[in-house]
């Protein structure tokens, strides 16, 4: 593969089973980016247990487990290359909680690729209040995923309907717009996993009314997204291994600034100042990492038991913000009553995962114009957007959303499902920090 391409990291989004996996498998296996061998061996395996239709998804759940076992710094991650980018597949799809995936994924990604199911009752199912097509695309916008395409998925259930087609794409530009993408940028792909349509190339004998390009061409239509190199350096840390004779090894992706090798740098919340002895991205070394870079760097003065997931790596004369308080401007995803002050669910921002209270619910917005419609209101709920004074229960870093947007944008969730989601506006310091 050629590491001089632009690199992109993608995350797959949509409702269950609109067939993310068995998508990116089809498309994997076209373009030659899995060994047919072994594609071949797990058609086997799935024949035997009567499974066949499932065996694209069943590839890429494979290749996860045989990666799961495997090499020790191991980013997780799946990789494939089109005439233009060099492609990051980021928490290939098939996890159980997947918005909690979603999150930090989304968190890392440049770009995305929402399929949604045409079959009749699904589609309608991914799209409803509850649905997960309308969660993700809220959550990947206000992580930042500015960039989108949509894979109309089944087509074939629906015999390659243009109406159908139509109809879809019609009520996601709606919510796309409502959620602040330029729909006029996105592509709507009319795909069929199964049968392989549109997926590596067109396919007019199926889909003769459609003249966009088939999914692999459309991500060349994405755009390099800018890297912030003059910023201070930022890398959320995502694993921590402890590799021998090597020493202690933290695993994320550069956000922003330059991480160089001999650089000296400070690791947030715990304080913990070491020096980079080697970087690494894709098995290889390489002297310095920029933003977007997926990387493993060697760090010398320091432990593994002293850092984990959700710390952050910044330059000793500007470290990362940990914080006292944060207020932030969130929406209101999904709450079965309303949300009062004093509620305690979770926050998840880049890597990290703490519990967060809503110590003081500031002012209700308006949420086609952002204007305040109320000052201090005694709760909110459902649909409404807010600004909120959020305390977090444990040290944690954020940062302002104007400054670093890479570190300030949040989600919030409970029990299993996303309450809100929202950007920092500003920050109290923790003492000490
Ligand atoms: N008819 C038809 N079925 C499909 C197509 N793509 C996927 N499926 C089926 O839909 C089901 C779900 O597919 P998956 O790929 O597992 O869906 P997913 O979105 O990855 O599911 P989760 O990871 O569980 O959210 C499987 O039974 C697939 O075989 C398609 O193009 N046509």
């Amino acid at each position: 593969m050629s590491e001089k391409k632009p690199h992109l990291n993608l995350v797959v989004i949509g409702h269950i089973d609109h067939g993310k996996s068995t998508l990116m498998g089809r498309l994997l296996y076209e373009i030659g980016a899995i060994d047919p061998r072994l594609i071949q061996q797990y058609e086997e395996e799935a024949k035997k247990i009567g499974r066949e239709s499932f065996k694209y998804a069943w590839v890429l759940d494979r290749l996860k487990e045989e990666r799961e076992r495997g090499i020790t710094i191991d980013l997780g991650f799946y990789k494939f290359e089109t005439k233009k980018y060099f492609f990051t597949l980021i928490d290939a799809p098939g996890h159980r909680d997947f918005v909690k995936n979603m999150i930090t994924g989304a968190s890392q990604a440049d770009c995305a690729m929402l399929v949604v199911s045409a079959k009749e009752g699904e589609f309608e199912a991914g799209i409803s209040p509850a649905g997960q097509t309308r969660e993700h695309v809220f959550l990947a916008k206000t992580m930042g995923v500015d960039q989108l395409i949509v894979a109309v998925n089944k087509m074939d259930t629906v015999n390659y309907s243009k109406e159908r087609y139509e109809e879809i794409k019609n009520q996601l530009t709606r919510l796309l717009r409502m959620v602040g993408y330029k729909v006029d940028e996105i592509h709507f792909i009319p795909t069929s996993a199964w049968e392989g349509v549109n997926v590596s190339k067109r396919s007019p004998e199926k889909t003769p009314w459609y003249n966009g390009p088939p999914l692999y061409e459309a991500f060349d239509d994405f755009k390099e997204p800018p890297r912030p190199i003059d910023k201070p350096l930022r890398i959320p840390i995502q694993d921590v291994y402890s590799i021998r004779g090597v020493g202690t090894v933290p695993v994320g992706r550069v956000e922003t600034g330059v991480l160089r090798v001999g650089d000296k740098i400070i690791i947030n919340p715990p304080k913990a100042v070491c020096e980079v002895k080697s970087i690494e991205t894709h098995h290889t070394p390489i002297p310095e990492a920029i933003p977007g870079d997926n990387i493993g760097f060697n760090v010398k003065g320091v432990e593994k038991s002293q850092i984990r997931r959700g710390d952050v790596v910044g330059p000793v004369n500007n470290p990362p913000t940990v914080v006292d308080e944060f207020i932030g401007r969130i929406f209101v995803l999904y709450h079965p009553t309303a949300i009062a002050a004093g509620y305690t669910p979770v926050l998840h921002i880049h890597t990290a995962t703490v519990p967060v209270t809503f110590e003081e619910l500031l002012q209700k917005l308006d949420p086609r114009t952002g204007s305040v419609a109320e000052e201090k209101p005694q709760y909110i709920k459902q649909g409404d957007s807010a600004v909120v004074r959020f305390k977090p229960r444990k040290p944690v870093v954020v940062e302002k959303y104007s400054e670093l947007p890479q570190l300030g944008r949040f989600a919030i969730r409970d029990s299993g499902r996303t309450i809100a989601a929202g950007v920092v506006i500003d920050i109290k310091k923790a003492e000490g920090y």
